[in-house]
């Protein structure tokens, strides 16, 4: 069967393009871009076909336009095209391109020769149909805190990833030096990204143990607790899954939690200190936040 994807084309205003991506988030998106026209932002973004109804689309334009009106802003102008996975693949793949992030990583598109810079720890990455390129706030909020928490004692630390989408954050971890991380993903074809993005990487395939589930299927297949829990998934999800996140802890384990809305911090940090663990320092980008936790 050939897959259909919407590629939304805006054309903004430079100010609008914040709120242009928080449109986008708040649907499941698989791939953004932009770049400078003239004195605008050119804004592609992509979502499987079944994720927008034409109506749903119309709505997305009117919600744009009135964002546009709040901020006295010019009305951006929107198009949408429907196009097949080969030219999907295609298109936004010919827009991403390697990008810093933090002090140590340069995420470096797989159909691209790595770049001379030695400096930096070069993750490649295929995300295929999955999310997490580094892109998206949250991903990087979640690879700036892991080069802080993976400093020296690295070498031994075994970690989750909840939600791993195409294994950026896992990877991210081994290659700063962890141990092992076991990585779950409710998404099979996160599962099959999260394998292949391992190969890219030359990991072993017993450092990074992926697996379709979530953290119930990390909890029986664990035989001790990890020393940190990576989760970038939404606050309404995140705090379903802190009452299992126990399970797999011990005193000294952290967390890095993101995919939470500055608005929704207080919700997920109140629903952590109900279980045993305590807000270190919390982090935001745009609008979104990331928090480091311990243990209380
Ligand atoms: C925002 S993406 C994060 C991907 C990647 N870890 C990153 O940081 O860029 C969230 C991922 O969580 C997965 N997911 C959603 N709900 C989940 C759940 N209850 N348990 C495990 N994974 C879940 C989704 O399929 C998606 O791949």
């Amino acid at each position: 069967m050939v897959n259909s994807w919407w590629e939304i084309q805006v054309l903004c205003h430079p100010a609008l393009e914040d709120l242009v991506y928080w449109r986008f988030d708040t649907y499941d998106g698989r791939g953004t871009s932009s770049e400078r026209r003239g004195g605008h932002r050119f804004i592609r973004a992509y979502f499987p076909q079944e994720q927008f109804q034409l109506l749903d689309l119309a709505a997305l334009a009117l919600m744009m336009k009135q964002d546009a009106l709040c901020s006295e802003l010019p009305i951006p102008h929107l198009e949408w095209q429907l196009i097949d996975e080969e030219d999907w693949s295609k298109s936004w793949k010919s827009y991403w391109q390697p990008q810093t992030i933090g002090d140590r990583f340069l995420i470096n598109p797989a159909w691209l020769s790595d770049p001379a810079d030695g400096d930096r720890v070069i993750l490649r990455l295929d995300p295929g149909a999955a999310f997490g390129t580094g892109t998206h706030p949250t991903t990087q909020l979640c690879l700036e805190s892991l080069e802080m928490r993976l400093g020296e004692e690295a070498a031994d630390k075994i970690l989750a990833d909840v939600g791993c989408g195409s294994g950026i954050l896992s990877i991210g971890a081994l290659l700063l030096g962890a141990k092992q991380v076991y990585a779950v993903d409710i998404d099979p074809l996160a599962i099959k990204s999260t394998d292949e993005n391992r190969a890219l990487n030359h990991i072993a395939s017993d450092r990074l143990i992926a697996q379709r589930g979530s953290l119930q299927t990390l909890s029986a297949q664990l035989s001790a607790p990890v020393d940190g829990i990576l989760c970038n998934i939404l606050a309404e999800v995140i705090v379903d899954l802190i009452p299992d996140m126990t399970a797999i802890a011990k005193p000294s384990t952290w967390g890095i939690l993101s995919g939470i809305l500055l608005e929704q911090a207080k919700i997920v940090a109140d629903t952590l200190e109900d279980n045993g663990w305590v807000v270190a320092t919390l982090w935001r980008r745009q609008e979104w936040c990331c928090l480091n936790i311990r243990r209380a």
